[in-house]
């Protein structure tokens, strides 16, 4: 039989991946990874204000680079044998597109317009349009959208940023003929058929963060459209009535982007998904895996039978919707609005100095960026020789706002209990393990709702990366982890979805038995540690509380 390759897509936060994989045995053959150049540079992002845009260039020309690497890198001949492509990106992470689907950063007039471009997943500029929602939906005038979204809409998420966005911008709102997920984007792009009315939309955006439910037709209804914004005015009949699954196709990449590429014309395109659902099929994830993607944040995933979930609302999640991940599963989405990125928070405040010294003498530089590449190494180091009292220094991971349980992303992130004795180590150590405290909490949410968690399983950068994270986590959660062995597990299941679009395999399940990762590690937790910070657990969530109050109170005050 002859050998056949998949690529799979991953878009991450940062950077773009591209995996080829034989589709007949899963190994992975070659990779490449590209930056987004415009985004490296720090262009249209506010941090203070939340702001956090890419520019559709940044994706086309990352990935046309990151395939060709691969491809480069790759035995001669395999480009010729590739007969498909999966795609999986970040989300909420939604476009204002013209009539065409050309996503309107890409017209000459708003090229440097920030709203013109793609509103990356953590950008929470939209946090009073995402409250608006929340008060329609359970205003008892309109049907509860917000039932399989876990009863809460986040400001990460479509609608807000649609609506926020448009009334922010006139101009933008005047040429925006729809809006568009970029995990539906990226494949319509590659198959030529992004224009609005052609484009194959995947149930997991659609579910998960634009209010898509059968039970009440599709999306929600126009006057409830409307009534968060008369911006999307007759945006409903403008979006889509039709979802799929990623085992179905998106398209056929078209010939242009076959030229571009180096890859035949016609082969399939998988419709597409965020990066965590793919990553769980790409774990080997099945009914009750509790699957962690841990990097800048983190989306964690839990599929259970739809006779477990059946129409009961679990509360306090990112979504519960069926397909998204594993087809004929019900997927659990949740995760953390900061995760790696509350350690990157700590490098840059760390940093802070040196590189004011660096700006104004050449002399510094190269120290400032020898310490860039190591400090995070050093603080590890540093962390793991330390021995936490129970009552030291305690933080919360919230300074991104809390994804889960509960979303709320007006929180901020605190750090109690310091004295003159704390130091640089100490207070690392006690943001990874808010970290882990936050993940406790989502797994807590689901069981406790009784979905029970059999397995936990971690992929992304973290989870390869430290050590030290992964005890921790371990033993706050009290579980075993299982660290898949791929370093592109995401990219890897978007390639499992290339390949049963592309006819390859039957089912989902018959391309994941024989494509999906094995696990390279286990982390055990260790009881005493377990009891230990079972307690320093309580004082976590204490923390919360008393953070919630306050942010209550300043809430009033900016109002
Ligand atoms: N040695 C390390 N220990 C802990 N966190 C790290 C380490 N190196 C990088 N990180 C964090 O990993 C995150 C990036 O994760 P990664 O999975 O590679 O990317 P992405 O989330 O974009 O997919 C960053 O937030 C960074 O702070
Ligand atoms: O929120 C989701 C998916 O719903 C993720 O795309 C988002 O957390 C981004 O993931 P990364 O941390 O960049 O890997």
């Amino acid at each position: 039989m002859d050998t056949r390759y998949v690529i799979g897509l991953d878009f991450g936060s940062d950077s773009v991946r591209a995996l080829i994989v034989n589709s007949r045995t899963g190994g992975e053959v070659a990779e490449g990874v590209v930056y987004y150049p415009r985004w490296k540079e720090g262009k249209y992002s506010v941090f203070a204000e939340s702001q956090f845009r890419h520019h559709p260039l940044d994706y086309i020309e990352a990935m046309t680079q990151a395939v060709q690497e691969a491809l480069n890198q790759a035995p001669e001949g395999v480009a010729k044998q590739v007969v498909g492509i999966g795609v999986d990106t970040t989300g909420s992470t939604p476009a204002p597109v013209d009539e065409q689907g050309q996503v309107l950063a890409l017209k000459p007039e708003f090229a440097e317009n920030p709203n013109a471009m793609f509103v990356l997943w953590k950008d929470h500029t939209s946090v009073s349009k995402a409250d608006l929602i929340n008060e329609l939906a359970h205003s008892g005038q309109f049907t509860d959208y917000t039932k399989f979204i876990g009863g809460i809409y986040s400001s990460e998420w479509f609608w807000a940023k649609a609506a926020w966005v448009s009334e922010q911008d006139p101009q933008v709102a005047e040429a925006a003929y729809s809006w568009v997920e970029l995990c539906d984007w990226v494949p319509a792009l590659l198959a030529g058929n992004e224009a609005p009315a052609q484009m194959r939309r995947g149930i997991c955006a659609a579910g998960h963060k634009a209010m898509w439910h059968d039970s009440w037709n599709g999306l929600p209804d126009q006057a409830f459209l409307s009534a968060i914004s008369p911006t999307l005015d007759g945006i409903r009949e403008r979006m889509f009535d039709q979802v799929y699954a990623s085992d179905e196709k998106a398209g056929e990449l078209s010939q242009e982007w076959a030229d571009k590429l180096g890859l035949p014309a016609g082969i399939a395109i998988a419709i597409g998904e965020f990066d965590c659902h793919m990553g769980a099929v790409g774990a080997g994830a099945g009914s009750y895996d509790l699957v962690k993607v841990i990097g800048t944040s983190t989306c964690d995933i839990l599929m259970a039978p739809t006779d477990v979930i059946g129409e009961r609302q679990i509360d306090g999640i990112c979504g519960q919707v069926l397909g998204s991940s594993m087809p004929g599963l019900v997927a659990l989405e949740a995760g953390q609005s900061a995760f790696g990125d509350l350690y990157a928070w700590y490098r840059r405040l760390l940093m802070w100095p040196i590189e004011q010294l660096a700006k104004d003498d050449a002399q510094y530089t190269a120290l400032a960026a020898e310490l860039d590449d190591k400090i995070l190494f050093m603080l590890t180091q540093a962390a793991e020789q330390y021995q936490p009292e129970l009552t030291g220094p305690i933080a919360l991971d919230w300074h991104n706002g809390r994804r889960t349980p509960y979303a709320n992303q007006r929180l901020t992130g605190e750090l109690s209990a310091l004295n003159l004795g704390t130091d640089a180590p100490t207070i690392f150590h006690s943001l990874v393990e808010a970290t882990a405290h936050g993940a406790k909490a989502i797994m807590d949410c689901m069981t406790s709702q009784d979905v029970q968690v059999d397995r936990v399983l971690a992929l992304g950068g973290i989870a390869k990366k430290s050590r030290l994270v992964m005890q921790l986590c371990a033993d706050v959660m009290g579980r075993s982890i299982d660290v898949v062995e791929s370093e592109q597990c995401c990219a890897l299941g978007a390639a499992i979805f290339a390949a049963v679009a592309a006819g390859e395999y039957a089912s989902t399940a018959d391309a994941q038995a024989v494509m999906a990762s094995p696990i390279a590690s286990r982390f055990e937790p260790d009881a005493e540690r377990h009891d230990f910070y079972q307690k320093r657990y309580e004082l976590y969530r204490q923390l919360g509380g008393y953070t919630e109050e306050l942010t209550e109170t300043r809430t009033q005050l900016n109002s």
